[in-house]
């Protein structure tokens, strides 16, 4: 798998979890973060879907929110049990108390920030979000965000979004893992 030029040592033991709101860019700059670390990608909303067969918009539709947090809990316990990877989470993933924990144990987790006007213009460009699918987004977005920010917070590593190309995202978190080597530890095959 690719490794970065930049930064050929950064390898991790632990999967590398992106959180933070909807529309921020964490499934996009997840797929492209991964093969700078050797790491493969999934993005849980993607999971769900798979394991579902059926559509987030559709889930939400079918058996409500509730049932579908427990399918996101589930999918991410399962990918956290499994080999280092790079996890996008979908943005309500961390309103759940088990999957908190089990981040804040096994996975170095990234904090991906934007402001609300940003997400919105993101956001917006798919109708495959159902929270923002009724009511006025920006308020809903801000509501959301007062529930969860602590829990995002809590992450190891903080970034904001870069204008411009995803690539430049990406090349903030590197530098910041790059700077933080506690944060990361050599991987048993490679020791
Ligand atoms: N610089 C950027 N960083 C992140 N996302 C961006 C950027 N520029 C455009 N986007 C777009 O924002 C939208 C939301 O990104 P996505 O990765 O799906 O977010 P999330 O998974 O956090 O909901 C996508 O259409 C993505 O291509
Ligand atoms: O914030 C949320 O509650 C949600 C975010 C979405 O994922 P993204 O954050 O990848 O858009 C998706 O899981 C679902 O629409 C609910
Ligand atoms: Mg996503």
């Amino acid at each position: 798998m690719t490794q970065s030029r930049k930064y050929p040592e950064l390898k991790t033991t632990r999967p590398v979890v992106l959180v933070g709101m909807m529309g921020v860019g964490k499934t996009t700059i997840g797929r492209r973060l991964a093969p700078h670390l050797g790491l493969p990608f999934f993005d849980a909303d993607q999971e769900i879907e798979k394991a579902a067969g059926m559509s987030v918009s559709d889930l939400f539709k079918t058996h409500g929110e509730a049932s579908f947090r427990e399918g996101e809990a589930r999918v991410i316990k399962r990918l956290l049990d499994g080999p280092p990877h790079v996890l996008a989470t979908g943005g309500g993933a961390l309103t759940n108390a088990e999957t908190r924990a089990l981040i804040a144990e096994k996975t170095l987790s990234i904090w991906i920030e934007a402001d609300i006007e940003t997400i919105i213009k993101r956001a917006g460009r798919r109708d495959t979000r159902p929270l923002l699918q009724n009511g006025d987004p920006r308020e809903t977005l801000k509501r959301l965000l007062k529930e969860r920010e602590d829990y995002y917070r809590a992450a190891d590593i903080h970034v904001h979004t870069q204008p411009g190309p995803h690539n430049k995202t990406v090349e903030v978190i590197l530098e910041k893992l790059d700077s933080s080597p506690w944060l990361l530890s050599p991987r048993e095959e490679d020791k």
